[in-house]
């Protein structure tokens, strides 16, 4: 029996799955807590990753292995290969300023047209535009910039050179200074963002490449490139509720949506993922139940027993700022409260309705870029809710499967990594799990309401 290994080193946890490479079994799988914060030394993960490797009973019966991981990060590395300062994450908005500058110096078209993003705080570029501008000397110091799954591969490849730095291209084309239509790096975008191009850039693998290490390595991918390839689901809208709110769909071409809402980017098989993601999901119900006292399983509850529309409060959740629409100093807003109408419950409603309102924008954006969105698969670590599988189609307004719950980024790492045990073209088929449907009359007041209060936000 062949066995493939499959990590999501993601914003919140690490997550290993070990399966049989010709069926997709899993075997075992082990995990471990990330801290918290936007700022994060590549070393946590490394550790985390240590510990979730021996929780999965190890690698030593293993013959490939990839590593998916949340997008866009910034991984500085000196010379030497030691890392430069904590790497600024995803949700980490202090680049908002920078992502305006370089926004406005090309315009939002001109940005689209070329690499199919238009730049906001979560993008490397604006990243390393801040690094330039605050701390010269750390920017000074780095000889090489990659993202988080490139370095824990490469860490696990052990050579310590950085020539030996390898990515994807579904990690890549999330960076802001790489054409995925082209399949190369654009060095005067890395120019404009970090004033200079002479920075080593991890070396873009095909999506069945490998590189030898202890064990055979594959290029790995972005975390929501890697769940497309986990859950199997093709050319269907994927709806992932991790902390950031993801909806996307794999596509023939590259999405340039100038008004910024959909990111053109890359897949892990050589096609496109155009994305909506939004820095408020998961997170929105763990802080509403704890401000209610609550534990999650009675949220849940709490929000089923309200009624649709939670009788007028209306929760605009950008309790992180917000990426989708782009308001990186934004806060969250409780609206429409009355004092018969401020219950646990319905507050508990508004939190759900609140963050999935938040991805139905998405959702309308990607049907704009011709996704079929008749129905969606819905992933990550709130999907295990009740009310949220119960209330995401009065929301959406299409039916919404939910496989059965399971780690799919890191079963999309692992099925890359049998991939490049075969000579195939494409990834090995394995069977998919079984899903619960959830279908409910749409219920357009609860979106109509939610327009009404993030307006109200959008113009003050
Ligand atoms: N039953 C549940 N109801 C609501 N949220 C849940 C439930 N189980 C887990 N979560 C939330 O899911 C999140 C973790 O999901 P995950 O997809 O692993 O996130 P990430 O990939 O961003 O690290 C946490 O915020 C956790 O509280
Ligand atoms: O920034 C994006 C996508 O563009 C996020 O989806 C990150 O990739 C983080 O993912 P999670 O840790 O929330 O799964």
């Amino acid at each position: 029996m062949t066995l493939v290994a499959g990590v999501d080193s993601s914003t919140q946890s690490c997550k290993v799955v070990v399966r049989e490479a010709e069926t997709g079994r899993l075997v075992r799988e082990g995990r471990a807590a990330h801290p918290d914060g936007t700022e994060v030394h590549p070393d946590h993960w490394w550790t985390a990753l240590q510990a979730a490797i021996e929780q999965a009973g190890g690698l030593d019966d293993v013959d490939a292995l990839s590593v998916a991981g949340q997008q866009h990060g910034m991984v500085c590395l000196d010379e030497d290969g030691n890392v430069v300062r904590e790497a600024l994450l995803w949700n980490d908005t202090r680049s908002a300023a920078a992502a305006a500058d370089l926004t406005a110096e090309l315009g939002a078209e001109q940005w689209a047209h070329r690499i199919g993003l238009v730049p906001v705080a979560s993008f490397t570029i604006t990243k390393l535009r801040w690094l330039a501008q605050h701390e010269p000397a750390n920017a000074k110091r780095t000889a090489a910039v990659c993202l988080p799954h490139d370095w824990l591969t490469w860490r696990l490849r052990g050579t310590g050179h950085l020539a030996d730095l390898v990515t994807d291209r579904s990690d890549a084309s999330g960076t802001g200074y790489f054409d995925s239509t082209a399949n190369v790096y654009v060095p005067d975008l890395l120019e404009r963002g970090f004033g200079r191009a002479d920075v080593l850039l991890p070396r873009v693998l095909g999506p069945a490449e490998s590189v030898e290490g202890p064990l055979r390595l594959g290029a790995g991918a972005g975390d929501n490139a890697a769940a497309i390839l986990g859950v199997g689901a093709g050319t269907e809208v994927l709806v992932s509720l991790g902390t950031s709110g993801v909806v996307t769909a794999t596509s023939e071409v590259r999405a340039a949506d100038a008004s910024g809402i959909v990111a053109g980017f890359a897949d892990a098989t050589g096609r496109y993922l155009p994305l909506a993601c939004t820095l408020n999901a998961a997170r929105v119900l763990d802080a509403t139940a704890r401000m209610l006292g609550v534990d999650l399983a009675k949220l849940s509850d709490l929000a089923l027993s309200a009624k649709p529309g939670a009788e007028g409060v209306v929760l605009v959740p950008y309790l992180e700022g917000e990426r989708t629409p782009n308001l990186p100093d934004a806060t969250g807003a409780l609206h429409g409260l009355t004092l018969t109408n401020a219950t646990p419950a319905n507050i508990a409603r508004a939190a759900v309705e609140g963050m999935l309102c938040g991805l139905a924008v998405g959702l309308d954006a990607l049907a704009e870029q011709g996704a079929d969105v008749t129905g969606v698969r819905l992933v990550g670590g709130a999907a295990a809710s009740p009310a949220v599988r119960e209330i995401a189609p009065t929301v959406f307004g299409v039916p919404v499967t939910v496989p059965a719950p399971g780690e799919y980024v890191a079963d999309g790492a692992a099925r890359q990594a049998a991939w490049t045990l075969t000579d195939g073209t494409t990834p090995p088929e394995w069977a998919g799990s079984e899903s619960s449907r959830y279908a409910a009359d749409a219920v357009p007041e609860i979106r109509a309401r939610y327009g009404e209060a993030a307006q109200r936000y959008l113009s003050r």
